[in-house]
């Protein structure tokens, strides 16, 4: 892939995702500078991987060629405002990795036609397996494409969506989902230690189902889940017993109605942020 020079606006949990993957996937960590107010985790994010950290959003983003904002959507506005009063952004590659903050909203703070591509990854980009959903407008060029999508996929796998509010619905289905599989795994390793495992073996027991189970499905790419449920499922078996409370208290509708609770949140950011 092609090697630009990147900065990122905001050194949290998503950025550092972001720029572990990168690094651990070959990209130069030289290449990637890494900016916030607060030394504390662009420092820790410096010294694991080698990449600059330096405190001035503006100095930095006028000398990249790829400026990722990755602020809180709450804090986008004053940030971009601070960054247009000192930075030209044509010829640049925005990239805006937050939830509810639009392509309108980034051209209104930072120029008409503003070269941007909003992603939306997720924290498994850390470890490379991460899912990102990609939207441009239509100006933006294929080199611009091309390049984010390269970037994205050295942390894991990604999905363009044709209109904006597919990034709303990748939110649901991946941004926000490892968050609903870490509280499904919880609620697991509670119970078995309710039960008297220790805390140790009860994650490790639920730990490696879980991968397992993802890396089935993965292994398993003609096979749909509801197969792979049943082959799960003996006949008068523990599965159906267990499988039965879950349909019972309607397990498919809490999940269908929090996806669609993460989709609403993400518009009614959009006309906050
Ligand atoms: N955490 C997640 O799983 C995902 C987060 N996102 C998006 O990523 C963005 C960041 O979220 P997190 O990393 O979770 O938040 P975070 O709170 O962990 O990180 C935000 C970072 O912004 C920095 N910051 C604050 N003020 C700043 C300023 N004036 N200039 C530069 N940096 C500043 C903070 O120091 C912090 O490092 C959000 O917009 C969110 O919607 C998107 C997908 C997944
Ligand atoms: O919770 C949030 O708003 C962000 C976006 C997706 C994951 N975290």
């Amino acid at each position: 892939m092609q090697h630009r020079n990147i900065t990122f606006i905001g050194a949290g949990n998503m950025a550092g995702a972001i720029i572990a993957g990168l690094v651990e996937g070959g990209y130069p960590a030289d290449l990637i500078t890494v900016c916030a107010p607060s030394a504390t985790h662009r420092d820790a994010l410096a010294e694991r991987y080698g990449v600059h950290s330096r405190s001035d959003n503006a100095a930095c983003a006028a000398e990249a060629e790829v400026v990722v904002l990755a602020v809180k959507p709450q804090l986008m506005a004053d940030v971009c405002r601070a960054l247009r009063s000192e930075v030209d952004f044509s010829g640049k590659l925005v990239l805006s990795i937050a939830a509810g903050v639009t392509v309108e909203r980034f051209c209104a703070l930072l120029g008409d036609r503003l070269n941007i591509v909003r992603i939306m990854p997720n924290t498994p980009s850390l470890v490379g397996k991460g899912m990102s959903g990609l939207y441009a407008p239509d100006y933006v060029t294929a080199d611009d494409r091309d390049f984010t999508a390269a970037l994205m996929t050295s942390v894991g796998k990604i999905c363009w969506v044709d209109d904006e509010h597919g990034i709303n619905q990748v939110i649901a289905a991946a941004g926000s989902a490892p968050a609903y599989f870490f509280l499904f795994m919880e609620a697991m390793q509670q119970e078995m230690e309710r039960q008297g495992f220790p805390a140790e073996k009860a994650r490790l027991l639920v730990q490696q189902a879980a991968s397992g189970a993802a890396a089935l499905v993965e292994a398993s790419p003609g096979v749909s889940l509801g197969t792979l449920r049943e082959r799960v499922t003996s006949k008068g078996g523990t599965t159906a017993e267990a499988l039965k409370v879950m349909n019972e208290q309607k397990l498919p509708e809490i999940v269908a109605s929090a996806m669609q609770a993460a989709i609403a949140r993400a518009q009614d950011m959009e006309k906050q942020f």
